[in-house]
Order: structure tokens, then sequence, then C-alpha cells
């Protein structure tokens, strides 16, 4: 039989196949809520839709009056495709120099189960019992918006009932020796442009095709783009603190039985493009730049913009968490690091989006952070990894974190 060690239930933990479009659910809760049970912890699944299990384990603390911790995990991965990984996505093979290979390994198990360890070890290696109930949720369907995960549950009475005070959330590796907190998301969106025109010979030449109007737009879209990565390159803005525009895929042509049918102009062209916004951009602006420069209507041009999630939270203002003396929290964290003998770097906006989004919209202060040190960022890439001396530091990381975030009983 297998060793029973944190990296061995790490490793269990992520040969579920949970990867879109049909993430296995039902078998990762049952594994998680064995571990709940084997350290004692109460659990609570809820269904907001079918066969989307949110799962719940709770550690009681012993004045439950005061707002709870929320440590969250997604349960969800992107796809990989296995034969362009040099170990199988899901076999969570672990190299001779420590390093364990898995499709969600650094997004997000690896906090899903550090959560389960600090508690784990706080509770029968330093016998630590919490004033505050601590709680920690694994949730469905992040990776494709979390409508009817996070989002259910941040709007649910069940949540309500949890009376959260802070949240802490994924984040995203560190390439150095210093830890890195996220006290934001980029808003996500998805923009696909179409454009129509008149089909024609391939030989023909005329304007207002399909494919050159699509092209046009492309192309100025390209120009913008470059735009906010040349600040990016210069050093004056980091990754996340521009407006991103990635194309995502194109469709277009006549097809045949040989593939596409080379002598026709097709009479329909579209484009997707991810679109990230960081909180300090206007959202009015870029929608304009939509309408009067990326698909205008005088270039026979169509879009769908498909905004995911809250932009706005419950005072209208900017889904941001403040890294400052107005929240408590946030010394209790930055404490906790350091105690722990880490560096923390300057708080960032996280690059990419998170379930974070639907709680901070409720006003509840949120940080992201996913402990990984001098390791590189691989989530949704190939051969995503996590190093095993990583992991270990990372439990005494996560560790530090709850014993510090429950003692302060004077944030009330
Ligand atoms: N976390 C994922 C991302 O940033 C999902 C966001 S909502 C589609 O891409
Ligand atoms: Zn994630
Ligand atoms: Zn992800």
């Amino acid at each position: 039989a297998e060793e029973d060690t944190p990296v061995n239930r790490f490793q269990n933990y992520l040969r579920f196949k949970t990867a879109h479009p049909n993430p296995d659910y039902s078998k990762p809760v049952s594994y998680l809520t064995s571990q709940a049970q084997s350290i004692g912890l109460k659990t609570t699944i809820l269904e907001f839709s079918p066969s989307k299990p949110l799962l719940i384990i709770t550690w009681v603390g012993s004045n439950p009056s005061l707002p709870s911790i929320l440590l969250n995990s997604h349960l969800d991965s992107v796809p990989a495709e296995p034969s362009k990984w040099i170990h199988p996505p899901f076999a969570a093979t672990k190299t001779e120099d420590g390093k364990i290979y898995a499709r969600g390994a650094q997004d997000d198990k690896c906090i899903g189960m550090q959560y389960l360890e600090a508690i784990r070890e706080l509770k029968f290696v330093q016998g630590y019992s919490p004033v505050r109930t601590v709680h920690i949720s694994y949730v469905p369907d992040e990776e494709i918006g979390g409508a009817n995960g996070a989002a259910k549950f941040a709007g649910s009475d069940e949540f309500k009932g949890l009376n959260i005070g802070f949240m802490l959330d994924e984040g995203q590796a560190s390439t150095n020796e210093k830890f890195r907190v996220f006290f934001a998301d980029r808003l996500v969106w998805g923009l696909i442009i179409k454009a129509s025109g008149m089909p024609g010979h391939g030989s023909r030449m005329f304007d207002n095709s399909a494919m050159e109007n699509l092209m046009k737009s492309v192309e100025i879209m390209t120009k913008y783009r470059e735009g906010q990565f040349d600040l990016v390159k210069a050093g004056l803005a980091m990754n996340s603190e521009v407006i991103s525009v990635n194309p995502v895929y194109m469709k277009a042509g006549t097809p045949s039985p040989t593939g596409y049918q080379m002598n026709m102009q097709p009479s329909e062209a579209e484009a997707g493009f991810n679109i990230r916004v960081p909180p300090t951009a206007d959202p009015e602006l870029l929608r304009k730049r939509i309408v009067d420069e990326w698909a205008p209507h005088y270039r026979n041009m169509t879009y769908e913009l498909r905004e995911d999630g809250p932009v706005k939270d419950h005072m209208g203002l900017p889904l941001m968490t403040a890294t400052d003396d107005t929240n408590p929290w946030w010394g209790v964290f930055k404490e906790a690091i350091v105690s722990a003998g880490g560096i923390l770097s300057k708080p960032e906006i996280l690059a990419s989006t998170t379930d974070a989004r639907y709680v901070r919209e409720l006003g509840i202060p949120t940080f992201g952070f996913s402990p990984m040190t001098n390791t590189p960022i691989l989530l949704h890439e190939h051969n995503e990894y996590l190093e095993e001396s990583n992991c270990a530091k990372n439990y005494q990381v996560a560790l530090w974190i709850s014993s510090h975030e429950i003692n302060p009983s004077a944030i009330t």
C-alpha cells in the first residue's frame, strides 16, 4: 500500500479527472469528504445545479459568533492535451527531482490540499483549536465562469449563514523567492466579432468582403494589443495592469469535401477574443472602442460581448480589497507570512480572473494567495507541475496563515 503522506494525498487529489468539458466532481468530493472526516471536520454538500456539488468543510471555532474565515478553491480544471505532455496529465507522476506533474497541480488543487494539511497539522501536531470558525469551500465550474458554482454560492442563504469575514482564494506562482498576494482580479470578457459581405469568386478583387472586413478589425486590435504590451515590455506597467486582448479562435470559409472551397470568398467570418480589464480601467471606454473601431457597423460588422461576472461591488466601487490599515485582515496576513519566514512582494492585481470576484462583490475582503515560490507560472499550459519541496514549504506557510487568521478576535 502507498504511504499516507501530504504529498501522496496531493497526488491522489490530482488523479481525479476534473478537466472540462466533463469534469468528474463526485469522486474528488468523496475523497475530500473522507479526508475531512479523518481530521474530524464537519462536511456539508450543497448542489446549486444538478451534478455540480459544492463541498464545505468546517472547523468550528470556540467563538462561532465571530465572522468566519473562508478558504476557497475550485474542483475543476482546464483541459489538457495528453499527447503534448511529458507525463500523463492525470497521473500525478513524481519525477526523481521531485516535480509532480498534473493538470491542476498549480491551478488550483495545491491550495485545496494545503488548506486541509494546514488544519491537520494545527490540530494534531500543535493541538491548536480555533477561536474563529474556519470553512474550506470546494466549488465547481470556476474555469467556465462559476455561474453554477461560486456565483450561486455567494448569492445564497447558506453563504449568508456562514457569516464570512475574510476569504482566501487562488493566486499565482512566484518565479522568485517572494510570495505574491493579489487584491483584485481583472474582469474577463469574451468578445466575438462577426463580419458579413457578398460572397465572390476567389479570383475577384472587390471591397467589403467578409474576410477583408474581419481582417481589418483584427489588424486594429492587434495594434491595440501591441500598444498595451509595449507598456509592459517597457516596464511601465505590470502584465495585470493593462488591458489584454488575445485572439482565441477564428472561423470562416465555405466548407468543401476536402476542407474549404478555395475559389470562394466566404460571406461570413468571425473571430473570438479573450479580453481582461484591470479594475483601474474604465470599461465604458473599452465598450466604446469596440463599437467605434473593432466592430463598426460601417464595416458590416456585429459583435457579441460576454461580460462574465460582476464589475462593481455592492457600493458601486471597483472590485478591490484594501491593502492598508482600513482592512484589518491585511496586517494579519502580512504578519503571518513574515512570521513563517517568508518575504511578501508588493500586492498585485491578478492577471487572470477568479471566483473571488463574487465574494468581493459582497464587500468581503478577499486575497488571492497560492503559496508557490521559485516556480514557473504554468497554469493552463502543457506540463503543469509543482515541486515537492515547494509543497512542503507551502504547508508551513498555509499553517502559519491558519494560525494567525484565527487569532485576531479583535476583528468582529
Ligand atoms: N480562472 C479562469 C480564467 O481566468 C476562468 C475565468 S471566468 C471564464 O481564465
Ligand atoms: Zn484557478
Ligand atoms: Zn485556471
